[in-house]
This record gives structure tokens, C-alpha cells and sequence, in this order.
């Protein structure tokens, strides 16, 4: 078996903490250096709004979106830190355009997605121009790979420079992109959605998608990101 990262083949032995910490996730897609490499987010000592690290409850950030929603009891949960391996993987995957990359969290979203079971799952939509581009949605390719079952309610109707591309000032005066299907309309109202997408920054963009899915009444809203 080869790593799914550096394509180093894997021969490893538990570690201590795998014996000892049975409930420690155990890649078999990565190798034990690129793992290392990967830091897990912990929900204690972070924000609850966007679990970024925060000694308060509520970062400064949350406390803008919340003034800017109100209504919304805003929750985003993300696996792993955004820091410059996970940017480094991302520019692989995401924009080199690495298909096969899909599968190197797939034990840490099945770890997840197991304690959402009774989440109606939204990946984050791309627009038609970058389906074009890319060639996949990146979201859906990793749940794809991890078997989580999806529905893609939202479609993206206006395409703009990525937000990667942008300056924070930038990415905050993004306008309205997504709306929600008919089907999805119907579906999501009174029901558990979880929407997903691969990273978050500033929150413009799921607050954004967040906004069009609270218009049709869920029961509850969360959301999640691969790395924040
Ligand atoms: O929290 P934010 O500041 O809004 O940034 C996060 C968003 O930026 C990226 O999307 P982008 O618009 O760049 O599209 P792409 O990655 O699919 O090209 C990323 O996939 C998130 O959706």
C-alpha cells in the first residue's frame, strides 16, 4: 500500500497511542510522516462559532456574522488547521488539479460523518465554468471517496475570481452566488442539514450558501469544513 500523499509505500506498525487511544483515527490512506504533518482541530479551546482557536466563546469574527445573522445559531465544526501542509495538499489537489488526492482524509470524514447520521448532507456547489475548468467538485469528490451520501441542493449561478485569489476585503464583499433547487427547497425544510465545503477563510461563502438554506426552514443548520 502506497501513501495516497507522497506515494511512499507504507509500512508501518501501530504506535503506542494507537494500541493505548483505540478511538485515535488510524489512516490507512497516509503514511506516518504526511500525517504528522496534518494538525487536528480540537473543539476545546476554539471558538463555537468556527472553531478557530479562541479563549473566548465566541471569536470577534462570529460576533460580526452573528450581528449580520441574528437568527442563525451558527455552528461550524473543521477536522484540520489550514496551515501550509494542508495549503500545500490543496494546491495539489484542488487547483493541479490531483483527482486521486480525494482519498487521503477518508478514515478522518468516515470518523466524522458517522455522528451526523441523521445530517441531510449539502457539499458546497461550484459554478458551471469552474466544473469546466476543474473538471470536479471537489467537495463532493472527497465525500465521494469516504461513501458519505450527499444531496446537491445548492448550485452556484455566479462565477467570480476564486477567493483564494483575494484580498480579505475582497472575499467580504462577494455577492450572493448560490440558490437552493426546487427539490432541495422542499427538502430541506424541517430536516437536520449539514452543508460541507473544503475550506474556510473569512465565512462569506457558508454564510452565504447557510442564508439560502435557513430561507426554507431546517430544523437545525451546521456546517463543516475540511480545514479551517
Ligand atoms: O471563507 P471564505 O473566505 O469565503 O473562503 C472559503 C472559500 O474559498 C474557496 O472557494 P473559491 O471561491 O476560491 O472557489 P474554488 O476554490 O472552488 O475555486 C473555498 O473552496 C471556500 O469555498
Amino acid at each position: 500500500m502506497r501513501c495516497n500523499y507522497c506515494s511512499q509505500r507504507i509500512t508501518r506498525n501501530l504506535t503506542i497511542k494507537e494500541i493505548f487511544l483505540p478511538q485515535k483515527i488510524v489512516s490507512e490512506q497516509l503514511c506516518s510522516q504526511c500525517v504528522k504533518e496534518f494538525i487536528l482541530l480540537e473543539r476545546k479551546g476554539s471558538c463555537y462559532g468556527c472553531q478557530r482557536w479562541s479563549n473566548n466563546t465566541y471569536c470577534n469574527d462570529c460576533i460580526r456574522w452573528q450581528q449580520l445573522y441574528p437568527k442563525y445559531d451558527f455552528h461550524h465544526e473543521a477536522l484540520f488547521s489550514y496551515n501550509p501542509a494542508m495549503q500545500e495538499w490543496f494546491e495539489e489537489y484542488k487547483f493541479k488539479g490531483n483527482y486521486g488526492l480525494r482519498y487521503s482524509f477518508r478514515e478522518f470524514l468516515q470518523t466524522y460523518f458517522k455522528q451526523k447520521k441523521n445530517f441531510l448532507v449539502i457539499p458546497m456547489p461550484i459554478s458551471t465554468e469552474r466544473m469546466k475548468s476543474r473538471g470536479f467538485n471537489q467537495v463532493e469528490g472527497l465525500l465521494d471517496a469516504a461513501n458519505i451520501c450527499y444531496q446537491p441542493y445548492l448550485v452556484r449561478f455566479a462565477d467570480s475570481l476564486s477567493q483564494v485569489q483575494k484580498t480579505r476585503k475582497e472575499r467580504m464583499a462577494l455577492k450572493q452566488p448560490f440558490k437552493l433547487t426546487l427539490e432541495g427547497q422542499k427538502a430541506v425544510l424541517n430536516k437536520d442539514i449539514l452543508l460541507v465545503d473544503d475550506i474556510y477563510t473569512t465565512g462569506r461563502t457558508i454564510f452565504h450558501a447557510a442564508q439560502v438554506i435557513l430561507e426554507n426552514d431546517p430544523s437545525k443548520l451546521y456546517t463543516f469544513s475540511i480545514a479551517r
